[in-house]
């Protein structure tokens, strides 16, 4: 199986801009996307070609319109080619048919709208994957070897690492705490493939992106008629998750009546779909994860203790990268000789200055923004020594400090208003995670007012 840059990518989609906004992200990631809209020339297609992924759309707008078009484009692949590394994506509220899809065969499913990283994610789980099914390895016991390799030789990772060993093989809940990109994703999913549960579903929620009005029949399901839209019974994340994990991101974020009902079901370990009277038993094992201060919100009663207490029965607190500077460097080279190989360069060396650089830099991004800032270098520098000016650190990675200075210095001297427009635009955008359509709503500003701004500002 092709690593992610070696791989040959088919997005099916009948919505051309689902098309392009994959290939706009997928062109610099793998080595060659090809997109199709009608997926009635899949099967000339895959003839044809041989692709190593296939993202493959759930709801195609045609005449049948039965919501099961993907259930069948998927079979159509897999009875060409069983080990075909299918993902689906699905609309909020189709967990039933994701479930099915995975059932069926389908490596993993995104969610639209999805997050750019995540979804670059789900790909690289999704080919590393499938390298021990091709070599027939079917393994129920914990696995050793991980694809989610944590690196870091810091005390703070050797211990989280530690952790993860002691605890991957027992039922305990974990809480996993740390700031935006320290790496809590990589832990939540190292804990399930180290787990008994490994081979069962690893489910990922983003509590974040759960409206009040979603979150039951997101999480529960809901039966068919409990309320206007609900043409069929659909399955919730946690059946979803049954035999397996169930990965709750952002739980700092829900609302007390979603804490309320969470609640309910950790303890009954039971849900009851939308609609419906019987409870359905569920077998998951939690892993919640957050960066809100969670134990300052249980002090001033916006998270409940109770809730709390159900899911850290272990918790996993990941430092921030700026009080891990030995990590730095490890990392900085990681990701250098990873997007040298991937833009076709050769590995690049780092001045010392540059290393000096990035060691006294506070990360407010962490991880993440290393990964990024490490290939935004790569991409741009002149020669193959990355120089301190190849990493310039906008306002917006200048962190905590810097980044009020716009502000700070708006009472001493006036900034011009345009300044502060762009740089309250990349704000925003950085804390929904480049979802435009979440960074327009908080701006007031509707999608395609955003996108005129965001071409204005060059950004
Ligand atoms: N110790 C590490 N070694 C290698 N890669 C890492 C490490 N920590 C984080 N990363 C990488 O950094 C990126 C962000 O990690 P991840 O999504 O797990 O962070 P997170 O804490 O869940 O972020 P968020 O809170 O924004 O959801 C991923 O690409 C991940 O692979």
């Amino acid at each position: 199986m092709a690593s992610v840059k070696n791989a040959r990518v088919l997005v099916v989609d009948d919505e051309t801009d689902v098309l392009f906004a994959l290939k706009m992200l997928l062109k610099s990631e793998v080595k060659q996307v090809v997109t199709e809209k009608n997926p009635d020339n899949l099967p000339g297609l895959l003839e044809r070609e041989k692709f190593d992924a296939i993202f493959l759309d759930m709801n195609f707008k045609s005449a049948l319109n039965t919501g099961n078009e993907g259930i069948f484009w998927l079979r159509q692949i897999l009875e060409k080619d069983r080990e075909a590394t299918v993902i689906l994506i699905t609309a909020y509220g189709d967990v039933e048919l994701a479930v099915r899809s995975l059932k069926e065969g389908a490596a993993d499913f995104i969610v639209k709208p999805w997050h750019n990283d995540k979804l670059l994610e789900t790909l690289h789980y999704a080919l590393e994957a499938r390298k021990p099914k091709k070599a027939g390895a079917a393994n129920t016991s914990p696995k050793k070897n991980t694809s989610t390799t944590i690196l870091g030789e810091s005390d703070a990772i050797k211990e989280v690492l530690y952790k993860i060993e002691k605890i991957a093989p027992t039922e305990a809940n974990v809480l996993i705490l740390g700031e935006n990109g320290t790496g809590k994703e990589l832990v939540a999913r190292a804990l399930h493939e180290k787990s008994f549960r490994a081979n069962k579903p690893f489910v990922s929620v983003d509590m974040g992106a759960l409206t009040d009005s979603l979150f039951e029949s997101e999480l529960f399901g809901s039966k068919k008629g409990a309320f206007t839209d609900a043409r069929e019974d659909r399955a919730g994340r946690f059946e979803a998750a049954n035999g397996g994990t169930l990965f709750l991101d952002e739980i700092g974020n829900i609302t007390p009546p979603m804490q309320a009902k969470l609640l309910t079901v950790l303890q009954n370990r039971q849900v009851t779909p939308l609609g419906s009277n019987t409870p359905v038993p569920v077998d998951i094992r939690l892993i919640s994860a957050t960066n809100e201060p969670i134990y300052e919100l249980a002090a001033r009663n916006q998270f409940r203790k109770d809730l709390i207490y159900r899911i850290n029965t272990v918790e996993i607190t990941l430092p921030p990268l700026r009080q891990r500077t030995g990590d730095v460097e490890l990392l900085a080279r990681h990701f250098a000789a990873l997007y040298a190989q991937k833009n076709h360069k050769p590995v690049p060396e780092f001045a010392e200055a540059t290393m000096q650089k990035l060691k006294q830099h506070s990360w407010p991004g962490n991880v993440r923004e290393l990964q990024h800032a490490v290939e935004r270098a790569i991409i741009l520098a002149e020669s193959n020594t990355l120089q301190p000016q190849d990493f310039s650190f906008s306002a917006m990675e200048l962190g905590p400090p810097a980044a009020t200075t716009a502000y700070a210095s708006a009472s001493e001297k006036p900034v011009p208003l345009i300044e502060l427009e762009r740089e309250t635009i990349v704000r925003t955008l950085e804390k929904n995670k480049g979802n435009i359509s979440r960074t327009a709503k908080e701006l007031g500003l509707t999608r395609t007012a955003l996108y005129r701004r965001l071409n204005k500002h060059d950004i």
